[in-house]
């Protein structure tokens, strides 16, 4: 069941090549770090990396296969800015509910209060907000969680519980995680290894 990306390249319509000829692979339970200066195309590679983006050379494989098209992503990702994530015009409980019904354990590892599911976005905090996308993100069937500066903007407490809550699941479930942040203590913490993407 792994995660396999082969061979890739990519730039933007007729820009330079952004990256080419880039190889990894992540297993299950496997927590990788990929760091590199700001504009090489760390965020680019999650995208490709998570289907939002097709890649103009190379393959990404999961369990030795294409990503089928349809039905339940099993590759799951988490953008630094909630509010660009969301439906500003659904409250809380549609937003949450709209790929699967996560159960009470999930929302309460994740400290997200009942109160909060008949919220508009915009009267949440961006820290609660994010635990909304990351219940979302964490579905039965996600095999790999892509965590693109997911606590970046979110002060330390929140940051701890939404990565302890995360950890204990990839844990639990056999999950593999991309974590991509500047935050070097962050990333040593948390990753069994780390990529280098300098270019
Ligand atoms: N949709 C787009 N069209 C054209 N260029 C883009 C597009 N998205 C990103 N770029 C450019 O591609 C380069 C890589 O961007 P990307 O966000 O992947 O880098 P990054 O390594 O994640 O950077 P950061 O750490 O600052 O988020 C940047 O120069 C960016 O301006």
């Amino acid at each position: 069941m792994q995660l396999e990306a082969k061979d890739i390249g990519f730039r933007y319509d007729d820009g330079p090549w952004l990256f080419r000829g880039v190889n990894l692979s992540v297993e299950p339970g496997e927590v990788v770090g990929i760091t590199g200066p700001s504009g090489r195309g760390k965020t680019t590679l999650c995208r490709i990396l998570s289907s939002y983006e097709t890649p103009l050379e190379g393959t990404v494989t999961y369990n030795g296969a294409p990503i089928p098209k349809k039905g339940y992503h099993p590759v799951q990702m988490v953008l630094q800015h909630p509010e660009k994530a969301i439906n500003p015009r659904w409250k809380m409980h549609k937003i949450l509910h709209e790929g699967y019904h996560p159960d009470e354990e999930l929302l309460a590892l994740l400290g997200i209060e009942q109160e909060w599911l008949t919220r508009w976005p915009h009267e949440l905090s961006g820290g609660e907000m994010q635990r909304f996308c990351v219940a979302r993100a964490l579905g039965q069937n996600t095999r790999f969680l892509i965590a693109d500066e997911m606590t970046t903007m979110l002060d330390a407490i929140t940051q701890a519980q939404i990565w302890h809550a995360v950890s204990e699941i990839a844990k639990k479930r056999e999950m593999g995680i991309i974590v991509v942040t500047h935050e070097v203590k962050l990333m040593q913490r948390l990753c069994h290894r780390i990529i280098d993407f300098s270019g």
